[in-house]
């Protein structure tokens, strides 16, 4: 292509054709060097998109190997420092273990110095103190920002949860003189990106509690050997900061149906319920305590958690329907610059089997559509297209859980 207007070949003779038809020629001209950049503008684009959706998927991919490659740590304290390697003992099972040092590391150990260890029981790092795990499992907010206002489609999960949660919580006098006890514990299970944590925050944002919240995942996976102090702790927290909605999250994976082997992850599995079971039946007076469990694996859990006194409200938090679908994208456009033309009701049919976290999703690629396409207002087509995108993305996740 010529670069310089010197260089450009020009479509006439420039002697015998006449001024008229040299506009007219250029004219023409101009127009398809327009219409030929207007569809190279657009292949960019395209190409920009493609780019973005495999950068992100790099970036998922990336992160799912290096979370694959971590391997979870034990916790340890020090006994003793020898002129041969520290000994330290590892929480759950005991164990005595002679393992060496980097002269650095040594410089940081005393004994009783809490350490995390890896499989082959070399000390990975220094824990500073009780508080450094609890900070890690434990997520604590004064006041959760999520209300009822912003869930959509659960009107009967909510009215339960209120009736479960909220009431005791505020009105334990009502209780006390019907002369029954309030619900022990709440299980919500359902599919993943429901709400469940949704309901819980509410809940808990509702009645000025403070929310909080433990992986189940996290209390066995991470600290191995540390569930079951971590469940102790987890109400003696609570108790600090009455009132208070305790939400464990994924219960299922330390309340899975016990199995034959016994493999030591199983054994510390097993202790980390025994104990939540001992805090829950050895709470009598709970006091202004109200404990929320989340599960998407109801079929696993072992029915000891939900014998009377545990857990022993059940309730079932659905994917939504068309109605509750409608819901949710008017809640999380609330504050979206959405054209007229845009219809939810109409969406809500297209986008079958999606969860609310699926269309909270949508809401979001949908902005990142306009804003790509240099607009400030999100059309019919961007929510459509951002659909696509969710439904390729979570094809994409079950594809590396299958391989995980
Ligand atoms: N019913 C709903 N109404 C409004 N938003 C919702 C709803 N369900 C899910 N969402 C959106 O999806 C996000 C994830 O939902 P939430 O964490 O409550 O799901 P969950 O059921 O606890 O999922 P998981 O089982 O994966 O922990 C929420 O932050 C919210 O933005």
């Amino acid at each position: 292509m010529s670069d310089t207007a010197d260089e450009i070949d020009l479509p006439y003779d420039e002697e015998e054709t006449s001024q008229q038809e040299k506009i007219q020629v250029l004219e023409e001209r101009l127009d398809g060097l327009e219409s030929r950049n207007e569809e190279m503008r657009d292949k960019l684009l395209d190409a920009n998109a493609e780019n973005n959706k495999y950068q992100q998927k790099l970036e998922r991919l990336t992160h799912e190997n290096k979370k694959l490659k971590q391997s979870p740590l034990f916790v340890a304290t020090v006994q003793e420092m020898t002129d041969d390697g520290v000994i330290i003992k590892q929480h759950g099972n005991n164990q005595e273990a002679l393992t060496e040092v980097t002269d650095e590391l040594r410089e940081e150990l005393d004994h009783d110095a809490r350490v995390a260890v890896n499989n082959s029981l070399s000390i990975v790092k220094t824990l500073s103190d009780e508080t450094d795990v609890r900070a890690r499992v434990m997520e604590v907010t004064e006041s959760p920002d999520v209300s009822y206002d912003d869930i959509g489609g659960l009107e009967e999960q909510m009215q339960e949860v209120r009736e479960t949660v909220e009431m005791p919580l505020e009105k334990p006098d009502m209780f006390r003189d019907v002369g029954i006890d309030p619900p022990s514990g709440v299980l919500l299970y359902g599919p993943p990106g429901t709400g469940k944590t949704m309901l819980a925050k509410a809940v808990a944002n509702q009645t000025d509690a403070t929310f909080i919240k433990m992986a189940g995942s996290e209390l066995v996976h991470k600290f191995i050997g540390e569930g079951a102090k971590l469940v102790r702790d987890l109400f003696e927290v609570a108790r600090e900061h009455e009132p208070a909605v305790i939400f464990i999250d994924e219960i299922d994976a330390i309340a899975a149906t016990r199995t034959e082997s016994k493999t030591s992850g199983d054994a510390e599995v097993q202790r980390t319920m025994m104990q939540l079971l001992s805090e829950m039946d050895g709470f009598e007076d709970r006091g202004e305590i109200r404990i929320i469990a989340a599960t998407n694996r109801f079929d696993m859990l072992d029915r000891a958690i939900l014998r009377p006194g545990r857990f022993d409200r059940l309730i079932e938090v659905p994917k939504p329907d068309e109605e509750g679908r409608e819901l949710i994208f008017e809640i999380h456009t609330r504050d979206m610059n959405v054209a007229d033309d845009v219809e939810f009701a109409v969406l809500a049919a297209e986008v079958e089997e999606a969860s609310g976290a699926d269309v909270k999703a949508i809401c979001t690629e949908a902005g990142m559509f306009a804003i790509r396409d240099d607009r400030t207002e999100i059309r019919m087509e961007d929510f459509r297209a951002a659909w696509e995108k969710v439904q390729a993305e979570n094809d994409d996740e079950e594809v590396s859980k299958t391989f995980a």
